[in-house]
């Protein structure tokens, strides 16, 4: 009889498991899987370490695991001393922990740091077919590449380290399929901000996603990997996308990518990685990309989204009671009123940056829409590279200098204003347009307001003042230069 068809997702799990779970009492016990890369940063690391320090036990395999320093680090005056003690001690435990352990390290100032996101797929550490886990949620970025990857915490941290192996209960699989093209303007950040407005933030629970369809094989890697980091945004476990030639000539050459004969083994193997004909998810979903127009949120969760054209809704909108409830605190929180049309929100700040959208293709993207144009003069505009590779790369191509004739900030990698771990923070009651992945209450900085946007509508609101999109901006002529 042939093999039953799987999906990408359990061909991944099924090729890592190392001692198989048992049907106990009515219940199956978890699998216990190989875990092929683990990323760290110094948020979710210290108790780690410290628990493998209390049981005398080294790390399992540190040639599989590497370590960032993001959170917590500025993103100017960075060769000096970080100013916050707390920050500062998370970090420097982050360094005594890698020494004492033998992993290895990028700190502040080094080429290779960065968000912990950006880094691994840049050095060519994320591949096809890999299980990869670290201490933070957005480990789920990594699987634009066909990677299983996942977020874990502190306590499977150290399980990771002593024995490189996670013990993980099966998860369901669910498929969103997006077919069509986008319209200019639109990007992959608008297909993830729809989907979850559509799913809700607890619709992907228990799931891994697996996108797919005409409009995600378009996609380039960056943008593949802005959907698959808001998967965690869903609930979802996991999010992934299959492997194709798009992702085997983003890897190639890359530091740590395969060379010579390894090289073609390894893309035999990756091409076999693709979902089956005939397997079946337990669940899927469609959204129409030629019907997509760029989004925004209104509300204090990623899923409280609507297009830029919509107005901000009414708590009356929504049928269910806890919908209802949560909209009416959101709107409070937000200080909007419903019906006041979205693109007539005026910002005090624009943020380009996190693990979501602060790679090359971001900033090329951003730079074009604000090149020769002036920002509203008003509007604080911040853009923070994902890594210092991205920095350097973006300096290369003059990109930094859009961005300073433009009045925008133009700072060291990190995750910076995505969250409130460093000096990067909004002001209470401020107002931001935001290419993170967050919009909780307080999540930029106690009191502000996030609106959760795309880089070219980020852009295109730094130079309007209010969220805008592309569009709005490219129908008035640049100055000249
Ligand atoms: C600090 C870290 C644990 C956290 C996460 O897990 O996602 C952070 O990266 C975030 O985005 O909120
Ligand atoms: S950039 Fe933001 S979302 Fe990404 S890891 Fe850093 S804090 Fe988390």
């Amino acid at each position: 009889m042939a093999d039953k068809p799987l999906t990408m997702a359990e061909k991944v799990w099924r090729e890592h498991v190392v001692v198989p779970g048992e049907e106990k009492g009515g219940q199956r016990t978890p699998d216990l899987l190989y875990i092929d890369l683990h990323l760290v940063h110094e948020v979710t690391s210290p108790q780690a370490f410290a628990g493998l320090r209390l049981a005398d036990r080294p790390v399992r395999r540190p040639d599989l695991t590497i370590a960032t320093e993001d959170h917590n680090t500025p993103t100017l005056e960075i060769d000096k001393p970080i100013a916050d003690p707390i920050s500062r001690k998370q970090v420097d435990t982050l360094r005594a922990n890698a020494a004492e352990f033998g992993i290895r390290l990028h700190s502040l100032g080094d080429d290779d740091q960065g968000i912990v996101h950006v880094v691994g797929p840049q050095l060519g550490l994320t591949q096809p077919g890999m299980t990869v886990v670290c201490g933070d949620s957005h480990t789920s970025t990594h699987g634009a590449f066909g990677a299983l990857a996942m977020g874990i915490g502190t306590s499977e941290v150290e399980h990771v380290l002593a024995t490189q192996t996670l013990s993980l209960k099966p998860f369901k699989t669910m498929a969103i399929t997006v077919e069509g093209t986008l319209k200019p303007g639109v990007s992959s950040k608008d297909i993830i901000l729809a989907v979850i407005a559509k799913i809700g933030t607890g619709g992907g629970q228990g799931y891994v996603l697996e996108y797919r369809g005409s409009a995600i094989e378009q996609l380039s890697m960056d943008a593949r990997m802005t959907i698959c980091n808001m998967s965690i945004e869903a609930g979802a476990r996991a999010g992934m996308i299959a492997p194709d030639e798009t992702t085997f000539d983003y890897i190639k050459g890359r530091p740590h990518a395969p060379q010579g004969a390894d090289w073609d083994a390894a893309v035999e193997n990756w091409r076999a990685l693709r979902t089956d004909d005939g397997a079946e998810f337990d669940a899927e979903v469609v959204i129409d990309a030629d019907a997509l127009e760029p989004f925004v949120t209104w509300g204090t969760n990623p899923g409280q989204g609507v297009s830029l054209s919509d107005t901000v809704p009414a708590p009356e909108d929504f049928d269910d009671p806890v919908d209802r409830e949560s909209a009416e605190r959101a709107l409070k929180y937000m200080d909007l009123a419903p019906g006041t049309p979205m693109r007539d929100i005026r910002v005090d700040t624009v943020f380009l940056g996190s693990c979501t959208n602060s790679r090359m293709e971001d900033l090329r993207a951003a730079a074009g829409i604000i090149r020769g144009r002036e920002k509203d003069p008003q509007v604080r505009m911040i853009v923070v590279p994902g890594s210092q590779r991205v920095r350097l790369q973006a300096e290369a191509e003059g990109l930094d200098q859009v961005f300073k004739e433009f009045g925008a900030e133009w700072r060291f990698a990190g995750c910076s204003m995505c969250l409130g771990m460093n000096p990067d923070q909004l002001q209470p009651g401020e107002r931001c347009a935001s290419t993170s992945n967050r919009n909780f209450e307080g999540r930029q900085g106690k009191g502000g307001r996030t609106h959760l946007v795309s880089p070219v509508v980020a852009a295109a609101t730094a130079v309007r003042g209010t969220l805008s999109a592309p569009s709005d901006v490219l129908s008035t002529e640049p100055q000249p230069a």
